[in-house]
């Protein structure tokens, strides 16, 4: 019922909403608008009240109607010329009858009867006469205002909700603050950009479209209107929008997809309008939309089918619109920015609208140390920071991540009041950014400290054994964030997907367990997490990529029985992992007793004490019950890569770096804490 009554009031309340909208940015306009609508309502009030008084006809006294007189009374005076005169009035439909015998009533009409009754009376012998006077009296301007007066006073009512919301922090807040900023000539160049040159040469193309076009459109070329950047957060995409606009010397319209999506229909899509329009203003323009799958995702597809879905499809709607209004030669280029390529509306891939696609990927060693690069600039680095080895060991971390790092690491020696930044400051500060400041440690009892350094201890030990697993790089007990105790992977960029890879990886990532199981005989809680990051490795390797005998290389199989025996032989794989770490464990419990015992002692521990701790060991290939990988078919490469999506429907056959990169997100080893008890 509510929920009836709010939309009725939104779909009402609609026009007003728009109007306002357009007014808020022109408040000239709205000043004299307001000042003529209170000037109207204040004239049309006083022709009302002035006018009552001075029209009522004083040929009819409603003291001297004496008896009823009706409609058919009338049709019989007419019938029987009894009529004398009669005054019609059309705007009210009544008529002022006088007889001939003296007698004066007024009887009411239907608006059907209005032409025809003037000719009977007349035929009848009446003199009449018919009262325009009210309608001369400029009665359709008087009506007018006072619908106007009532736009003004909801208007108001809304524009107070408004600046209600506004003072409270909301949205609104945001959104003015984020206008304040468009338009701006952005500072930012490629130079600035690091670790993501092909990126970096694709945008560097349009940048010679936005400053010379004339140079490309003689040729018959047509700028392309959108560009659209995809990758995982924080690597770059934002600021490469920026530096395309900075080396265009283009003004920067920024809003991100958020921004958009309001509980009020049409309000999205009047925004989008009046981005563009602003943009189209100060020509070179870069639109750039963030998060652009907040308002483009695929139409239609929602399971509430609600409010809030018909209102970002108006959004996109409008976008598409916008987009497609492009002649070629506006010199304004959008760029939308989304993590998911996959979860977009194909319309807003099509040619003419963004149809470049860059990928803006994770960054690589290399590129890592090109960003470390960047944002070490004007950071007084002492003489033990080495840059490459860290770009080493942050494989898989973001830009953004990287930048933070540096930024958390000079925030640590200013508390320390250096005046250099240690590599110790830099290593804290990338701990707490892939995993939270450091906690108290207080807040584990003892007998739970010793059990996640066990299950630390295994992981870290697994890992040495196995010839294929990344070596740990630092392994903690401090609790940090969300974890209880965590290792630091020194991951090579190489992503390695055969059979005895998967396997000792299962191995490593269940590590931990089997030495709380060797321990202690049970598992903690705070395993779960390996538990499951384990089926999933071993599910990709069953489904997406043929490693099971079973199951074989029929990918995307969807029968019952392919399902089940799909499931047995991911539990197959994840037990045999487990039986083989815990073996490993038990043949090396020396190595895991050093291991645990100094990571009680001093919470961390580094590679050095690693090594220290697993001496008298040796790595051993374990061998997997596994298919052995066929030999990867190299294609040639094309030269924009289709991005990876997996088309709804459609089968969904994964590259080997799907595997890969499944596994790559395990870089930092976390764990939650474990429940009390
Ligand atoms: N490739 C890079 N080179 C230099 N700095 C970078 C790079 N990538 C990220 N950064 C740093 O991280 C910050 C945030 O990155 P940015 O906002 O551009 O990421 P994004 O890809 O747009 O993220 P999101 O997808 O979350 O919007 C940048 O302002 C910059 O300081
Ligand atoms: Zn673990």
């Amino acid at each position: 019922m509510s929920s009836f009554l709010r939309r009725l009031l939104t779909a009402v309340s609609f026009p007003f909403r728009a109007a306002l909208a357009w007014l808020r940015p022109r408040p000239g306009i709205a000043i004299t608008l307001t000042l003529i609508v209170l000037l109207g309502s204040t004239a049309t009030l006083a022709a009302v009240v002035g006018g009552e008084s001075s029209t009522r006809p004083p040929t009819a006294p409603r003291g001297t109607v004496a008896e009823t007189f009706s409609y058919t009374d009338l049709r019989t005076a007419i019938k029987d010329k009894t009529v004398k005169a009669a005054e019609l009035k059309p705007a009210e439909f009544r008529a002022e009858i006088e007889l001939k015998d003296g007698a004066k009533h007024v009887v009411g009409y239907s608006p059907t009867d209005e032409n025809h009754l003037a000719e009977e009376l007349a035929a009848a012998g009446a003199e009449v006469d018919i009262d325009t006077s009210f309608a001369r009296r400029g009665f359709p301007w008087g009506a007018l205002l006072m619908i106007f007066g009532l736009f003004a006073v909801i208007g108001l009512i809304i524009y107070l909700q408004r600046q209600q919301a506004k003072a409270q922090g909301g949205v609104h807040a945001q959104h003015t603050k984020k206008a304040e900023k468009q338009g701006e000539l952005p500072s930012v160049r490629f130079a600035d950009v690091a670790g993501c040159d092909e990126a970096v040469h694709e945008a560097a193309e349009l940048v010679e479209f936005l400053k010379a076009p004339d140079a490309y459109r003689r040729l018959g070329a047509k700028m392309p209107s959108g560009l659209m950047l995809y990758g995982p957060p924080g690597t770059g995409k934002t600021l490469l929008a920026k530096a395309v606009a900075g080396e265009a010397g283009a003004s920067f319209f920024a809003m991100s997809g958020s921004d958009f999506v309001e509980m009020y229909v049409g309000v999205g899509a009047s925004r989008v309008r009046d981005l563009f329009a602003k943009a189209r203003q100060g020509t070179p323009a870069i639109i750039f939309i963030d998060e652009v799958d907040a308002i483009g995702a695929k139409r239609g597809g929602g399971a509430d089918g609600g409010q809030s879905n018909r209102e970002s499809d108006q959004t996109l709607n409008q976008l598409l619109v916008e987009m497609d209004g492009f002649s070629g030669n506006e010199r304004v280029l959008v760029i939308a920015a989304t993590n998911r390529l996959d979860t977009l509306d194909p319309a807003l891939l099509r040619p003419g609208r963004f149809s470049r696609h860059i990928h803006v990927g994770a960054p690589s060693e290399e590129g890592r140390l090109a960003i470390l690069g960047v944002h070490s600039k004007g950071k007084p680095l002492a003489d033990d920071v080495d840059l490459p080895q860290l770009a080493k060991v942050t494989a898989g971390s973001s830009g953004a991540e990287l930048a933070e790092m540096l930024n958390e690491g000079a925030i640590m020696a200013a508390r320390a009041e250096r005046s250099v930044i240690t590599h110790e400051d830099l290593f804290e500060g990338f701990l707490r950014v892939v995993a939270g400041p450091r906690k108290a440690s207080a807040m584990l009892a003892a007998g739970e400290k010793e059990a996640v350094a066990y299950h630390e201890a295994g992981h870290v030990l697994t890992a040495e054994l196995c010839p294929t697993v990344d070596k740990t790089l630092h392994a903690t007990i401090n609790p940090r964030g969300q974890a209880a105790g965590f290792a630091v992977v020194g991951r090579s960029d190489r992503a390695l997907h055969t059979a005895q890879h998967i396997h000792e990886q299962l191995i490593y990532i269940l590590g931990g367990r089997a030495a709380e199981h060797v321990i202690y005989g049970t598992v903690s809680s705070g395993a779960a997490n390996d538990l499951e990051k384990a089926n999933q490795i071993a599910r990709a390797a069953v489904e997406q990529y043929g490693l099971s005998a079973a199951v074989g290389q029929v990918v995307g199989m969807r029968s019952d029985v392919a399902m089940a025996t799909a499931d047995s032989e991911v539990r197959r794989i994840v037990e045999e992992a487990y039986r083989d770490s815990i073996a490993l464990v038990e043949e090396h419990r020396e190595q895991l007793e050093r291991l645990t015992q100094a990571l009680l002692a001093a919470g961390d521990i580094d590679h050095l004490e690693i090594a220290a701790a697993m001496e008298g060991s040796t790595p051993a290939a374990r061998r997997p019950n596994l298919q052995p990988l066929p030999d990867p078919v190299v294609e040639p490469v094309a030269e924009e890569p289709e991005p990876q999506r997996k088309p709804s429907g459609k089968l969904w056959v994964p590259t080997p770096a799907d595997v890969g990169s499944a596994i790559a997100a395990f870089r930092a080893e976390k764990h939650n804490k474990r429940a009390l008890g």
